[in-house]
C-alpha cells in the first residue's frame, strides 16, 4: 500500500482574520468524525468513470485522529494512470473540511466483487446520462463486436438474431457496419427504407415462426457510395438509425457493429450503454488479441460483456470428426482472459459461406453450424443477469414513459 502525507498547512483562518478550524486551531471548533469527511469526498469524482468515488465504493476508509485524516482509496487497478490526480483532489476535498490539519491518502486495490459493484455503479450512471432513442426502454440489446474484419462477425449477428426472434419476441436487426454492410446481402433481402408517420420504418423479414426488423446503410446506399461517408457522419448515422427508426414493438435489437473500436462502436457505447457486448473471434492468437481489444472498449464504457463466440472453430466431417483448421481453443482463452463465458465454438461449415451468398441462414438448417448457433441463442435467451437488467430497468423507465405519454394524451 502506498502512502502521501501532506503536512499542516499554514495557519488558516476566517474572512474576519479569526483562526478557522477545530483542534490545531486552538479554539472549540467543530469535531471531526469520518462521516464528516465522507460528505466532503462526495463530490470527488473519478473522471473516467464519471461516478463520486464515495458513490463508486472506492473510498475504503476514512480515520480521524485529532485534526489528522487517512483516506484509503481503492483503485479498479494496479498502477491506475489516475492515482496522481485522484490523490490530489481527494486531499483538496479533505483540507476544505474545517479542523483539518494532515491529509494521508493510500492506495489499495477494488477485490473482483467490489469491481463488479463498481462497474453496475458506473454502467447505471451512463444509463442516466444517455440520450433518448426510439428504442423501447425494456428492449435488450446485443452488440456483436470483433477486434478485427473477417472472423464471421456478421454471419454471427444475422444468424443469432434469426435463431432469437419467436412468436411474443420481435428482434431488430440493425446492421451498424457503415462502410461495410452485408446484411441484406447474407438475408437476401434489398429494396430501399421507407419512411411513415415522420419514421424510418425497418424492413420486416419472416424468419422461422418469428419475425426480423431489419436496418442497414445497404437500404440507402449503394456499396461504393457508403464508402464515401466520413468519421463524423458515420456516427451522426448511427444515432439517427437509433433516434429516427421506428423501433417500438421491439423486444430485442441486436446490432452487427463495425469491426475494431472506431467512431461507430464508440457512439454506439454511448447512445445504449445497456448493450451487452458479444466478442466474436477465431481461434488464432492474433484474432483474439484484437478481439479483447474489443473487449477492452466495452469495459471502458461501462457495458457488460456477456461472453466470447468462438467462429470457425474446426471442421467437422461428414464422418462427425473435427478438424481444427484455424487451431484449438482461442476462444477458451479470450474468455478466460476475459473473466466471461465461452457462449460457444461455431464450427466451419460450408452452410454459413454458401448460404450466406445466397440469402439463406444456416441457423435454420440441419449443420453444424447451424446447431452450435441455436445453442447460443439459448444460452443468450436464457441468461440471469440480462433478465434481472431488463426486468428492473428497463420495465420501470417503460412504465414511466407510458405514464408520461397518458398524461401528454390528456
Ligand atoms: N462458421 C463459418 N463457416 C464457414 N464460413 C464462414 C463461417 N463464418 C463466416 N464464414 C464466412 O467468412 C466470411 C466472412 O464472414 P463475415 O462477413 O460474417 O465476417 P465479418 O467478421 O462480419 O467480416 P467484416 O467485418 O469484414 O464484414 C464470409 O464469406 C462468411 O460466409
Amino acid at each position: 500500500m502506498e502512502e502521501a502525507v501532506s503536512g499542516p498547512e499554514p495557519a488558516r483562518t476566517d474572512p474576519a482574520g479569526r483562526p478557522r478550524g477545530g483542534h490545531g486551531a486552538g479554539g472549540a471548533g467543530p469535531v471531526l468524525d469520518a462521516a464528516t469527511i465522507r460528505q466532503a469526498l462526495a463530490g470527488v469524482q473519478d473522471p473516467e468513470l464519471g461516478a463520486g468515488l464515495v458513490e463508486l465504493g472506492m473510498i475504503r476508509e476514512v480515520a480521524v485522529e485529532g485534526s489528522s485524516v487517512t483516506v484509503e482509496v481503492a483503485l479498479t487497478m494496479q498502477g491506475c494512470p489516475l492515482r496522481t490526480r485522484l490523490r490530489a483532489d481527494v486531499e483538496a476535498a479533505v483540507r476544505q473540511v474545517p479542523g483539518v490539519e494532515q491529509v494521508t491518502v493510500r492506495f489499495g486495490l477494488l477485490d473482483a466483487e467490489e469491481r463488479r459493484a463498481l462497474m453496475a455503479t458506473a454502467r447505471r450512471r451512463a444509463q442516466e446520462r444517455a440520450p433518448a432513442t426510439s428504442l423501447p426502454a425494456r428492449a435488450r440489446v446485443l452488440l456483436v463486436t470483433s477486434g478485427k474484419g473477417g472472423v464471421g462477425k456478421s454471419s454471427v449477428a444475422v444468424n443469432l438474431a434469426a435463431a432469437l426472434a419467436r412468436p411474443g419476441q420481435v428482434v431488430g436487426l440493425l446492421d451498424a457496419d457503415i462502410w461495410g454492410f452485408s446484411v441484406p446481402r447474407l438475408l437476401g433481402m434489398d429494396g430501399r427504407l421507407e419512411a411513415a408517420g415522420g419514421k424510418i420504418q425497418p424492413r420486416r423479414l419472416a424468419v422461422g415462426d418469428g419475425e426480423l426488423r431489419v436496418v442497414s446503410m445497404g437500404f440507402l446506399a449503394e456499396e461504393d457510395t457508403a464508402v464515401l461517408w466520413r468519421g463524423l457522419k458515420l456516427s451522426r448515422a448511427v444515432q439517427q438509425f437509433l433516434e429516427d427508426v421506428a423501433w417500438d414493438g421491439v423486444d430485442l435489437l441486436v446490432i452487427d457493429a463495425p469491426p475494431g473500436t472506431g467512431d461507430v462502436p464508440m457512439a454506439l457505447a454511448r447512445l445504449l450503454p445497456r448493450s451487452e457486448v458479444l466478442v466474436v473471434t477465431t481461434p488464432p492468437l492474433a484474432a483474439q488479441q484484437v478481439a479483447a481489444r474489443a473487449a477492452d472498449l466495452a469495459r471502458r464504457h461501462h457495458l457488460r460483456v456477456s461472453g466470447v463466440i468462438e467462429n470457425m472453430a474446426g471442421f467437422v466431417c461428414e464422418h462427425g470428426s473435427s478438424y481444427p483448421l484455424f487451431g484449438e481453443g482461442g476462444g477458451e482463452r479470450l474468455a478466460d482472459a476475459l473473466g466471461v463465458p465461452l457462449l460457444g465454438s461455431v464450427p466451419f461449415d460450408p452452410a454459413v459461406a454458401v448460404g450466406g451468398d445466397r440469402g439463406e441462414l444456416a441457423v435454420l438448417g440441419p449443420g453444424p453450424a447451424g446447431s452450435a448457433l441455436r445453442a447460443i441463442a439459448e444460452r443468450l435467451r436464457d441468461d440471469p443477469q440480462a433478465a434481472e437488467a431488463a426486468s428492473c430497468a428497463g420495465r420501470l423507465l417503460d412504465a414511466v414513459e407510458r405514464a408520461v405519454a397518458g398524461v401528454a394524451r390528456g
